[in-house]
């Protein structure tokens, strides 16, 4: 088979993904299964081995992901019940001086989403961003742009998300070394976008959504920078909140270094390898905020009564909270099914689509790699004119343009580049990163997040595009920039 009918083939596959998921609003793994399928057909398979790789790139890349996003989903539910995350966004008000107090919000989703899914970042930040909003008059454009942007950010670039981490497999990237300079690039692209978007997101006043800002009264002028901290009392320190988050990306970041560094059969070199192994490092995070959660009984309780008990967003969380002081069910319930239990179901309710889009999306790659077609498509891509490091990146946008889901589009871009590797001249590190820098750039309204985010930020459909869409986009450049030279000097 010619190059050519692969790129046709592929281009209605595409095409037939995007039109499903958003004209059709199929769900994602259905539309993968079937797209995969008459792909798999169109490519030359027959229906039976097209099957056969189907099951083949599901299975094997759950291998990979499985339980890191299970595990992930239940530190989640950690992280919102004990309340870390308000407690990382008080060390950024305290930080910042109470000054440029969007950063708050926006560095603590940037941590937050690092293992936790984007969505679910979105919901723990946006009452922050809110709060803060109503209380120093800052626009909830400026709040929205950059607590999205640091969420997505991480969420497309910094594994264990389950995309990235996804594309960190298929592409045979080090995960510790993905995570370290998936980091360091998120961060120049979001201080950059920062910098350079700041004062033009203030320009216009929105208001937050009045169900997350009930009973919250703006500064007074005499207020100190403690006034301005979320629920002061009773919450963990900063370093203990931070824990769930550090403990995975130190441990599995640590690995990969001393793997680079220290030589084969030192003793550390096997401990670390033990500990920096993505589920160990995760179990280990989640085993560490079960003990947090003992220690913050109280508000454990309420928030995943809030949790499990209403799905009414904040105006039912303050009544469900009067109703709860009312029966006292805080004496009530019992710590240990929570933490024992109830995040462990909680988690897996949250994790289950990401757990199958994530392993349709490697089915739907291995059909694509497996295509004979895919060596010519490899030398065709060798005589584009562009700079290799381009062309995972572009892919990216391309993808998540068409299917509207960083995940999917991150795992359907990399099926696309792997095969590519050799004639780009790139590291699986340096595109693994080009490709989630990539899947940022276009993030609009075929994006169930694009919508999750309009409705928790408040904002209309145009002003999601003017400061959801725009900034994202602006990151993005920023990231393939650094990226660019990073990989040019042989640093990634
Ligand atoms: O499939 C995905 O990876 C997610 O759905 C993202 O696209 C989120 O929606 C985004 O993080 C929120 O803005």
């Amino acid at each position: 088979m010619s190059a050519v009918i692969f790129f046709v083939v592929l281009a209605i596959a595409i095409a037939a993904l995007m039109l499903l998921i958003t004209k059709v609003n199929m769900h994602p793994v259905i539309t993968l299964l079937i797209v995969a399928l008459f792909t798999g057909v169109g490519l030359g398979f027959s229906g039976l081995e097209t099957m056969g790789l189907i099951s083949e790139g599901f299975g094997g890349t759950l291998k990979g992901v499985g339980l890191p996003i299970m595990l992930g989903a239940v530190l989640a539910m950690g992280i919102q019940d004990t309340g870390a995350a308000k407690s990382i966004a008080n060390f950024f008000i305290r930080l910042f001086k109470g000054k440029k107090l969007e950063l708050a919000p926006s560095l603590t989703a940037f941590i937050v989403s690092i293992p936790v899914f984007g969505d679910i970042t979105t919901v723990l930040t946006s009452n922050i961003a809110s709060i803060l909003s109503t209380r120093k008059g800052i626009s909830m454009a400026t709040m929205a742009a950059f607590t999205v942007l640091g969420l997505n950010l991480t969420h497309g670039v910094v594994p264990p998300t389950p995309g990235i981490l996804a594309v960190t497999e298929v592409m045979g990237a080090d995960l510790g070394l993905v995570i370290f300079y998936g980091i360091i690039i998120s961060l120049v692209g979001f201080m950059g976008t920062w910098l350079l978007l700041r004062r033009w997101t203030e320009k216009e006043k929105i208001l937050p959504n009045p169900n997350f800002v009930k009973g919250i009264k703006p500064a007074k002028a005499d207020d100190t920078v403690e006034d301005l901290l979320i629920e002061g009392e009773n919450l963990p320190g900063t370093f203990a909140s931070m824990l769930p988050i550090l403990i995975p990306v130190v441990l599995i970041s640590l690995s990969s270094f001393i793997n680079m560094y220290v030589p084969e059969g030192n003793a550390i070199r096997e401990i670390f390898a033990f500990l920096g192994d993505k589920v160990v490092a995760l179990s280990l995070a989640v085993a560490y905020t079960m003990f947090l959660g003992l220690k913050y009984k109280k508000s454990v309780i309420e928030s995943n009564y809030n949790a499990t008990h209403n799905d009414n967003g904040a105006e039912g969380e303050l009544a469900v909270a009067t109703e709860l002081e009312n029966q006292d069910m805080a004496k009530n319930s019992n710590i240990k099914d929570i933490l024992l239990n109830s995040w462990i179901a909680r988690g897996l309710e949250v994790a289950l689509a990401a757990i199958l889009i994530t392993g349709m999306g490697g089915a739907f790659s291995q059909v694509i790699k497996s295509a004979p077609a895919v060596n010519e498509v490899t030398s065709l891509v060798d005589g584009i004119p562009i700079p290799g490091i381009l062309i995972p990146f572009l892919l990216g946008v391309l993808m998540m343009t068409a299917v509207g889901s960083m995940t999917t589009a991150g795992m359907t871009a990399a099926a696309l580049v792997y095969p590519m590797l050799p004639v780009l001249g790139l590291t699986p590190l340096a595109a693994t990163l080009a490709i989630g820098s990539g899947t940022l750039a276009l993030n609009h309204v075929n994006n169930s997040g694009f919508w999750v985010t309009s409705q928790f930020f408040n904002l209309s459909t145009k002003q999601t595009l003017k400061y959801i869409t725009f900034p994202h986009a602006v990151a993005a450049v920023i990231n393939i920039l650094v990226i660019w030279v990073l990989s040019s000097v042989g640093i990634i």
